[in-house]
């Protein structure tokens, strides 16, 4: 099962891997080929009926794969007004062939004529609204024909992820569906062919580039749309909560404030003018602070908690205290890990341990990259929250879907880039679900500490990374 906003990362990712869209598009046209072969006998009259998108694209693919067929290509729209260039490039090669293709720029000149199979590529994951002419009028018709129609990848008008139209759809017999099934193709009463168009399986399983299409494609935004950060640390330490607060002003996040033991606030304040620092009283935090501190975590999108804080008694013990009547979303990091399995919450937590962490939080480790993943799963969902084990190669799972890192590198392990990782999530989490914040987080650190490890080597610090974290996002 695969979402269109999934789709378009994996797509993005298999790019990344070598596997272009062209290349998968010439699958995909393939595997529509097949399923109309096996509809339809030698010399069968076949009718391709193209959008201008690569739903079209697809179809224009499978033209050159039926040559045993006689077939018919529809395009409709002006080549020229053909959307991608792939399905462009597609289209002038079945200009080079003898293949029958007509332009319908008008939908009362478009005729079906009777073909045995009819396969509708008007439009697929990219439709938005209700069909409009002539992909409205050529529905109908397909519809009222009378030959049984093949819908590539979804009948046009039906939304893949809802399986809901907003105007008329195709009333397709079957549907040959790339890579996954979609959602919204269950409760169609057509029936479903998944095809595999060669999708590496690491585009789904490696974060990469594609992953930031998350937060492009997320609706447009505006000022104070990205997010509130509490970060909630230090104590004995003071540069902890401050890089966990600047990475989440790089991540992205539009205001960011430290609650932090009064001893401390002007040295965090000290470390950024653009950080609004909250004392309370003491030197570290303890049970008798959870009460000023959760309304003002309620004030926030995502509260980061733990950076700097230290293992004191009274500090776990607010930990607890604080988890146990949190409701909201927060990234757990450092000393506060190892209150979590303990603890009954009803926050959306998103766990961010090292290797040594996740044992000290009960869970189990491995060197073999599957099996550590397997691992991370079943205690993801053993604990209820997303882990992001940090290591050679990240572990992100929510016990649902697991994901791997390989970005980053051995100059990372210098001291602070933990914080930066768990700024940068807590930013991210304001906009993303936790896995998607999580696999996220790690690309784009990991990323920044390899575009530092160019020109710094081994010689990079976590302020450096905070600095690089924008460039990051910026993708390949
Ligand atoms: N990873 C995958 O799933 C792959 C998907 N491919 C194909 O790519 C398709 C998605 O292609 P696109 O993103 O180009 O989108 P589509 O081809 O689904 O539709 C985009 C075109 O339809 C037009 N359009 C949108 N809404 C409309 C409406 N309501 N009425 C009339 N016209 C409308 C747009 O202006 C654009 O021209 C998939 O459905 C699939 O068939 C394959 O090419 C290869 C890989
Ligand atoms: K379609």
């Amino acid at each position: 099962m695969i979402t269109s906003d999934e789709i378009a990362v994996v797509d993005a990712n298999s790019e990344a891997l070598g596997v272009p869209r062209k290349q998968l598009m010439e699958s995909s046209g393939n595997a529509v080929a097949r399923e109309v072969r096996a509809r339809t006998d030698e010399g069968d009259g076949v009718a391709l009926v193209c959008g201008r998108g690569n739903n079209g694209g697809d179809a224009l693919v499978a033209a050159r794969f039926l040559r045993t067929r006689d077939v018919t290509v529809h395009l409709l729209g002006r080549p020229e007004t053909i959307t991608t260039d792939i399905a462009r490039e597609n289209w002038d090669a079945l200009e080079q062939t003898d293949i029958d293709t007509r332009v319908v720029t008008d939908s009362r000149d478009f005729d079906l004529g009777s073909p045995a199979l009819a396969v509708d590529a008007m439009l697929g994951t990219g439709v938005t609204g209700a069909l409009r002419e002539p992909e409205a009028t050529v529905a109908r018709a397909l519809n009222d024909a009378d030959a049984p129609v093949l819908a590539v990848d979804t009948p046009s008008g039906v939304d893949t992820d809802t399986g809901a139209a907003a105007g008329v759809a195709v009333d397709a017999e079957s549907v040959v569906t790339f890579h996954d099934t979609k959602p919204g193709l269950a409760d169609l009463d057509a029936d479903v062919t998944v095809a595999d168009i060669g999708i590496p399986a690491a585009a789904e399983t490696f974060v990469a580039s594609g992953d930031l299409l998350r937060l492009s494609r997320l609706p447009d935004s505006h000022k104070g749309d990205h997010g509130e950060v509490l970060v909630v640390g230090g104590g004995p330490y003071t540069g902890a909560p401050a890089l966990a607060a600047q990475a989440a002003l790089r991540a992205g996040a539009d205001l960011v404030r430290v609650a932090c033991p009064d001893a401390i606030a002007s040295d965090v304040q000290g470390y950024a003018e653009d950080l609004i620092v909250h004392g309370y009283d003491g030197t570290r935090l303890a049970p008798a602070h959870v009460d000023e501190i959760l309304p003002r975590a309620r004030e926030h999108d995502t509260v980061v908690f733990g950076p700097g804080l230290g293992d004191h008694d009274d500090t776990l013990d607010a930990v607890g205290s604080f988890l146990e009547q949190y409701d909201g979303t927060a990234v757990v990091d450092a000393d506060a890990l190892q209150v979590v399995p303990e603890v009954e919450t009803d926050a959306t937590l998103v766990c961010t341990p090292h290797q040594g962490e996740l044992r000290a939080m009960g869970g189990e480790t491995a060197d073999d990259p599957e099996r550590r993943a397997a691992l991370v799963e079943s205690f993801a969902a053993e604990v209820g929250h997303t882990l992001l084990v940090k290591g050679a190669e990240d572990v992100i799972s929510d016990g649902e879907r697991t994901r791997r890192n390989r970005t980053g590198n051995p100059g990372m392990t210098v001291g602070g880039t933990g914080d930066v990782l768990a700024g940068t999530v807590g930013a991210l989490a304001c906009l993303l679900r936790p896995r998607d914040a999580a696999a996220v987080g790690a690309y784009a650190n990991g990323r920044a500490g390899d575009i530092l490890h160019e020109s710094h080597g081994a010689g990079l610090t976590a302020s450096d990374l905070v600095e690089t974290l924008p460039r990051a996002f910026e993708g390949e």
